[in-house]
C-alpha cells in the first residue's frame, strides 16, 4: 500500500464513503493501476484553520474552517465555500473530489477543491458573516490565487461573501484581483448568468433526460427539494420549459400544490419573508421528507447530501432524479434505484452549470472583457448537453448507470492527463 488509510468511517451515511464507493466501481471498470488509484484518491492538500471572530455581543467565538485541494492536474483547483453547521472535514474532502470529477466531466481546465466553515449563517448578522469570511480569507491567503485555487459560493454563501473574499485578498496583494474568486456581484467583475447557472444546468440536464425517457415536459411534473440558489432557479427554469412544479421545500418545510406552484410567486414570497418559504400561502404544507416520495416525473434534490437513502428509496415514485445538490443520494440507495429503473442524472453532471459559468467569469476577468448573457447561456447549454450525451453514450458502452458513466468519463480524463504529464 502506498498510502496510510485514515480511520474507517463508521457513520451510517457519509458523503466521502458514497464518493469512494462510486469511484472504486468506475476504477474497476476502467482498469487503472493501483498507483494511479492512490494518486487520484488522496487529496493534494487539506488545510484546517481556527478562526476567532468577534461576535456582535462582544464575545469572541472560534470557528473551524477547511479547504481541501483534491487535484490540480487539469488546472488551478476550483470549488465553492460552504457555511453550514454540519460542515466537517470528511464532507469537504468528498465535495473537493466531486469538484475534480465535475470539472473533468464538463471538460473545463480546472482541478477540484472545496472549502467550508462549521457555522450557522441563519443565526449570524451581516457583520458577523463579514468578519468570519474575512478571517477565513486571511487564513487561506497562501492557498487561494487566480492560478492556484479559485473559490466560489456554495450553501450558505453567495455574491456578498465572495465580494468580501475578493476585497480581503486584493488588499493583501496591494491590487485588485477579481479572478481570485467567482460568483462575485456583477459590479466587481461577476459574470452575467452565474447566479442562475447551476439551476439552468439542472434544467438542461433534466430536459436531456426527459428526451431519452420520452417524457413531454409540457405534461411532466416535478418536485424540488431546497429553494436556495440552485433549487429556486431549477424550479423557475423547469417551469418556463413547461414542467408543472408540484412541490418545493426549504429548511422550514415542504409546500405542495397538485395544480402546480407559481414558482415566481414563491420566489417573491421568499424574498419578502427573510429568505424563507415558511407560511407560503400558495401551497399546502406537508412534512419535508414527503416531498421525496411524491408521484411526480422528476425529482430534483437541491439542498444537501444523503437525503435519498436506503431508508426512503423504496418510496420514490419519480421516473428521474436530477441531482442539483452534491451527493444527495447515498451509495446505499444506488442498487435499489437501478432496480426500480429510475434514471439518475448525477450531481457531477447535473449541477456542473455553476462551475462552467464560474470558468467563464474567470476567463472574462483575465481578458478584461464582458460577454453577453446570450453568449454565456448558449455556451453553457451546449457544454451541458454535450456532456450529458457523452455520459449517456458511456453508460451504453459500459452498461452502467449514468452516475458510474460520469465517473468513468472523469477518471479517464484525469488519469490520462497524469499519464501524459508524468513527473510524479
Ligand atoms: N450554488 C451553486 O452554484 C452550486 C451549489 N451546488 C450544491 O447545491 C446544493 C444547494 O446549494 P445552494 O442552492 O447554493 O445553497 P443555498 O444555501 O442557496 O440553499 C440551500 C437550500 O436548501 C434548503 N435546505 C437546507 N436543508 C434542507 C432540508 N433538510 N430540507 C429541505 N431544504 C433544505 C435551505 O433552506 C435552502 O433553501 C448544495 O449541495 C451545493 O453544494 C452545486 C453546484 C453549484
Ligand atoms: O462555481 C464554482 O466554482 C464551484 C461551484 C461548486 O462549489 C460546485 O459546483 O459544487
Amino acid at each position: 500500500m502506498s498510502y496510510i488509510e485514515p480511520a474507517p468511517i463508521k457513520d451510517k451515511e457519509n458523503p466521502l464513503e458514497s464518493m469512494m464507493q462510486r469511484f472504486d466501481k468506475a476504477v474497476d471498470l476502467l482498469g487503472i493501476s493501483e498507483e494511479m488509484y492512490h494518486i487520484l484518491k488522496v487529496p493534494r492538500k487539506q488545510v484546517i484553520v481556527g478562526l476567532p471572530v468577534t461576535m456582535d455581543s462582544g464575545e469572541i467565538k472560534t470557528f473551524e474552517g477547511y479547504r481541501v485541494i483534491h487535484s490540480t492536474i487539469l488546472g488551478p483547483s476550483k470549488g465553492g465555500i460552504r457555511f453550514d453547521p454540519d460542515v466537517n472535514l470528511d464532507e469537504v474532502r468528498a465535495l473537493a473530489a466531486w469538484m475534480t470529477w465535475k470539472c473533468a466531466v464538463v471538460d473545463i481546465p480546472y482541478g477540484g477543491a472545496k472549502g467550508g466553515v462549521a457555522c450557522n449563517p441563519r443565526e449570524m448578522s451581516a457583520g458577523e458573516m463579514e468578519r468570519l469570511m474575512r478571517a477565513y480569507t486571511t487564513a487561506l491567503l497562501d492557498v487561494f490565487g487566480p492560478d492556484q485555487d479559485i473559490p466560489a459560493p456554495d450553501m450558505g454563501t453567495g455574491p456578498r461573501e465572495m465580494a468580501w473574499l475578493m476585497d480581503e485578498y486584493s488588499k493583501s496583494k496591494g491590487m485588485t484581483v477579481p479572478a481570485v474568486v467567482t460568483g462575485k456581484p456583477l459590479v466587481l467583475g461577476g459574470s452575467l448568468g452565474r447566479t442562475e447557472a447551476t439551476g439552468r444546468g439542472v434544467m438542461v440536464s433534466a430536459l436531456a433526460g426527459m428526451e431519452k425517457l420520452r417524457i413531454n415536459p409540457y405534461r411532466a411534473t416535478a418536485a424540488v427539494q431546497g429553494f436556495g440558489n440552485v433549487g429556486s432557479y431549477a424550479a423557475l427554469l423547469l417551469r418556463e420549459r413547461g414542467v408543472a412544479i408540484h412541490a418545493i421545500s426549504d429548511i422550514s418545510g415542504a409546500y405542495y400544490n397538485d395544480k402546480g406552484i407559481d414558482v415566481a410567486d414563491a420566489v417573491a414570497y421568499r424574498s419578502s419573508n427573510n429568505g424563507s418559504l415558511e407560511g407560503y400561502p400558495g401551497a399546502e404544507q406537508i412534512p419535508g421528507d414527503d416531498l421525496l416520495t411524491l408521484p411526480v416525473d422528476v425529482l430534483v434534490p437541491a439542498a444537501k447530501e444523503d437525503v435519498i437513502t436506503r431508508k426512503n428509496v423504496s418510496g420514490i415514485q419519480a421516473k428521474m432524479i436530477v441531482e442539483g445538490a452534491n451527493g444527495p443520494t447515498s451509495f446505499k440507495a444506488d442498487d435499489i434505484i437501478n432496480e426500480k429503473g429510475i434514471m439518475v442524472v448525477p450531481d457531477i453532471l447535473a449541477n456542473a452549470g455553476g462551475v462552467t459559468v464560474s470558468y467563464f467569469e474567470w476567463v472574462q476577468n483575465r481578458i478584461g472583457y464582458k460577454w453577453t448573457l446570450e453568449r454565456i447561456n448558449r455556451r453553457t447549454d451546449r457544454i451541458m448537453k454535450d456532456s450529458f450525451d457523452k455520459v449517456y453514450e458511456t453508460s451504453l458502452k459500459y452498461k452502467v448507470s449514468l452516475r458510474i458513466a460520469a465517473y468513468i468519463v472523469a477518471i479517464d480524463k484525469v488519469s490520462s492527463t497524469y499519464k501524459y504529464r508524468g513527473g510524479f
